[in-house]
């Protein structure tokens, strides 16, 4: 059984704001309240789906967690307990109350999704759904997945995959909706959708099923974008200067070992691939020029905002500008699409097959509304280019990360490296039958320089030591 409920929502709002995945840690939560709560598995253990209410400032957004409940509370789950074990010891067999964990670290109830996926349950306000056909296996066991997310996601043996989503989005989410478009369009390019959970809407109204989980094939032989582009990385500045030459610039970046620039041209064709076949699924529609100079308002607007946010942008701020300045006077109609909308190397796993794109989600920093909107494919291209970007500066920017050498010299090597991948990704992209990043350098560069303002906030605000990468990149990008 649970705690009475003001027990539970204090220690509850006590416990959120230490999860990695709280979206809501620029300020304190004011109250926080339950939404909805289903119990899925009786007994000891027991298993509650919850929704959490919590309001913070003028906001409320909400919050899905599995409550796990137990009597005794084995080792293994202490670290996930929620709240202080009750004071008259934690046995149930003097009556005291369970303890509380994030049950997503517990193997024993975890379980209860399979069988709900497999079984295609409903139960209370909560619908398992099977994607057409699929077989799902219920004797695995699942592990969560050690990367930082802002999501949860369990590993079941080395099958599947389920996303929990920790913060909902009010409808489809749409890493389910277009996962599920591109499964079904047989999309190589994407893992496929097995299952997903979702919410029926509270008032039990007619709005649209709130998305709770997806289950996917897991991946099990794929490397992350950004690690192989960093060994890369180290590779290049590992590799010794001929005698002689005192410019790396003068080098080729293919005699050192771990070249990734064949690596960058098959992604880039895959992100064209992708991209013709959201433009397949979802459509493409045309924006008039106003909407690109409104758009390029926009863009200078979120500048200013970063600008005031991180004062240490101020000094690159009027070469930003420029930018939206000559899209702006460029301005023509332009297609716009769904689009993967938060493209960058860690969203990327290379397989034996080829390369895979994940989490299409959107930027976490930005409102629902605003990640779903269509935009141009060449935003993604930009997004990845700032990868590129960031990857070359990472080693150099984290101090000792490389040989001692002068910041001249290291910021020629970096860009070197830069360059090389940049060019061979827009080759692969326009081969592929993407839009030519050349033919589209004003609109490329706004994309990008956009991109740069965006990860200067995010950085400072979620991982302060790295602001350092996007702005380095930056003065070299502004000047
Ligand atoms: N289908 C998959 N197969 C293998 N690994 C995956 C798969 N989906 C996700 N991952 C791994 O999990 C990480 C986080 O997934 P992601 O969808 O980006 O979550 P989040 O939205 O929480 O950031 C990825 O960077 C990747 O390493
Ligand atoms: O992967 P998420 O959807 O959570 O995206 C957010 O976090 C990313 C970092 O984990 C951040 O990406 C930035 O850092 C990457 C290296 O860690 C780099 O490859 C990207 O180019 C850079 O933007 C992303 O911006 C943010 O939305």
């Amino acid at each position: 059984m649970l705690p009475p409920e003001g027990v539970l929502t204090r220690d509850l709002a006590e416990w959120l704001p230490r999860q990695r995945w709280f979206g809501g840690k620029d300020g304190p939560i004011d109250h926080l309240t339950i939404g909805t709560t289903t119990q899925l598995l009786t007994g000891d253990p027991a298993l509650h789906h919850l929704v959490l209410d919590v309001h913070q400032n003028t906001t409320t957004d909400h919050y899905q967690l599995l409550l796990g409940t137990r009597h005794h509370l084995p080792d293994r789950l202490r670290h996930a307990e929620i709240g202080a074990p009750p004071e008259d010891g934690a046995d149930g067999a003097d009556g005291t109350r369970a303890r509380l964990y994030d049950a997503v670290y517990d193997a024993d109830l975890t379980r209860t999704l399979l069988d709900g996926l497999a079984a295609e349950a409903s139960v209370g306000p909560l619908r398992f759904r099977r994607a057409g056909g699929a077989g799902i296996r219920t004797d695995l066991t699942s592990l969560p997945i050690t990367t930082e997310q802002s999501n949860t996601s369990l590993l079941f043996g080395d099958d599947y995959i389920c996303k929990l989503f920790r913060r909902l989005s009010s409808g489809v989410n749409l890493d389910l909706e277009v996962n599920l478009a591109l499964t079904r369009a047989g999309c190589a390019h994407v893992p496929a959708v097995l299952g997903w959970i979702e919410l029926e809407p509270r008032d039990g109204g007619d709005g649209e099923p709130v998305t709770l989980g997806l289950l996917s094939d897991y991946l099990r032989t794929g490397a992350n974008g950004w690690s192989l582009a960093i060994a890369s990385v180290r590779d290049w500045y590992a590799h010794t200067m001929p005698p002689g030459e005192d410019e790396w610039a003068e080098l080729d970046a293919s005699a050192a070992g771990g070249d990734f620039a064949a690596e960058a041209g098959r992604l880039g064709a895959a992100t064209a691939e992708v991209h013709r076949a959201l433009a397949d699924a979802f459509g493409v529609t045309t924006v008039p020029a106003d909407e690109v100079r409104a758009m390029a308002a926009r863009m200078n607007a979120e500048l200013t905002a970063a600008c005031r946010a991180v004062p240490p942008l101020a000094p690159h701020a009027k070469a930003l500008t420029g930018a939206f300045v000559d899209l702006a006077a460029q301005a023509a109609p332009l297609p716009v699409q769904r689009v993967h909308g938060d493209y960058h190397l860690g969203q990327v796993l290379r397989t034996e097959s080829g390369w895979t794109l994940l989490d299409f989600e959107g930027e976490p920093a930005r409102p629902p509304a605003e990640r779903r909107a269509l935009a141009h494919p060449l935003r993604d291209v930009a997004g990845m280019l700032r990868s590129f970007e960031y990857a070359a500066r990472f080693l150099v920017t984290k101090a000792g990360a490389v040989p001692a050498e002068s910041g001249r010299s290291l910021e020629t090597r970096a860009h070197a490296w830069a360059a090389r991948n940049r060019a061979a990704f827009c080759r692969g992209y326009a081969s592929a039958g993407g839009a030519d990043p050349a033919a589209h350098a004003s609109l490329l560069r706004a994309f990008e320089f956009e991109k740069a303002v965006y990860e200067v906030r995010y950085e400072a605000r979620n991982r302060p030591s790295w602001l350092p990468v996007p702005l380095r990149s930056l003065a070299h990008l502004t000047s």
